[in-house]
């Protein structure tokens, strides 16, 4: 049965969080602000860009009045800065290939911005997989709403949610799609704790764990 399988990219398909980090500070430095550490910038990927600039904000002490001078020089460093190919988790290539082949239909579910998911997709070659791309702000509402995920599977029968946080089980429980884990992203919560049908250490076990939930 050929199934729609939808996937998160930040910290699922890409280790994205240095060219966040990246992004971020040049903005800060632009701006006379303080920067902040890798793993800082990391803890906040997730709910996207709107709430991880919050979150940057108040973790320097700066107010919340300078946020959208800072949401427009980040996103400029964000399409621009281009993204490593290196930054594709290992097994991630021959896993997509796996899965196209298999005839799934594979599309993209994303907090980041439209523009810089795009100049992600295109930079590390990604794009070519995925048929559909919704961002972080394509709909008025993000994830964990499940708008966002319906949209990407486009009403099929059969379909999976693949990430790798807190807020993508959310997204899933509610869009009741069986959900499946990749565990080295940037989930902060035990993995007994969240809800998943499944979940994966390496990119090579996912065409398996496909095959046995279908
Ligand atoms: O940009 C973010 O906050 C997170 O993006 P993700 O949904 O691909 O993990
Ligand atoms: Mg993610």
């Amino acid at each position: 049965m050929s199934t729609t399988i939808a996937f998160d990219l930040d910290g699922t398909l890409i280790d994205s969080a240095p060219h966040i980090h990246h992004g971020v500070s040049l903005a800060l430095a632009e701006m006379g602000l303080p920067g902040l550490a890798t793993e800082t910038t990391k803890g906040f990927v997730g709910r996207g860009l709107p709430i991880l600039l919050q979150r940057v904000l108040d973790h320097i002490g700066a107010p919340q009045t300078l946020h959208s001078d800072l949401s427009e020089r980040v996103m400029v460093h964000y399409v621009n800065q281009p993204s490593d190919p290196a930054s594709i988790y290992p097994g991630v290539l021959d896993a997509l290939t796996a899965l196209a082949q298999a005839g799934h239909r594979l599309t993209l579910c994303t907090n980041k911005p439209y523009e810089a998911t795009r100049a992600a997709l295109r930079d590390t070659g990604l794009a070519p997989f995925f048929d559909i791309v919704i961002g972080g702000d394509s709909l008025p509402s993000r994830k964990p709403d499940p708008a966002m995920l319906r949209a990407a599977l486009d009403g099929a029968d059969s379909a999976l949610y693949v990430g790798d946080s807190e807020i993508d089980a959310e997204t899933a429980e509610r869009a009741g799609i069986p959900f499946l884990l990749y565990t080295e992203g940037y989930r902060k919560t035990p993995v007994e704790q969240l809800t998943h049908a499944a979940r994966f250490s390496h990119w090579r076990d996912l065409p398996e764990l496909v095959r046995k939930q279908l």
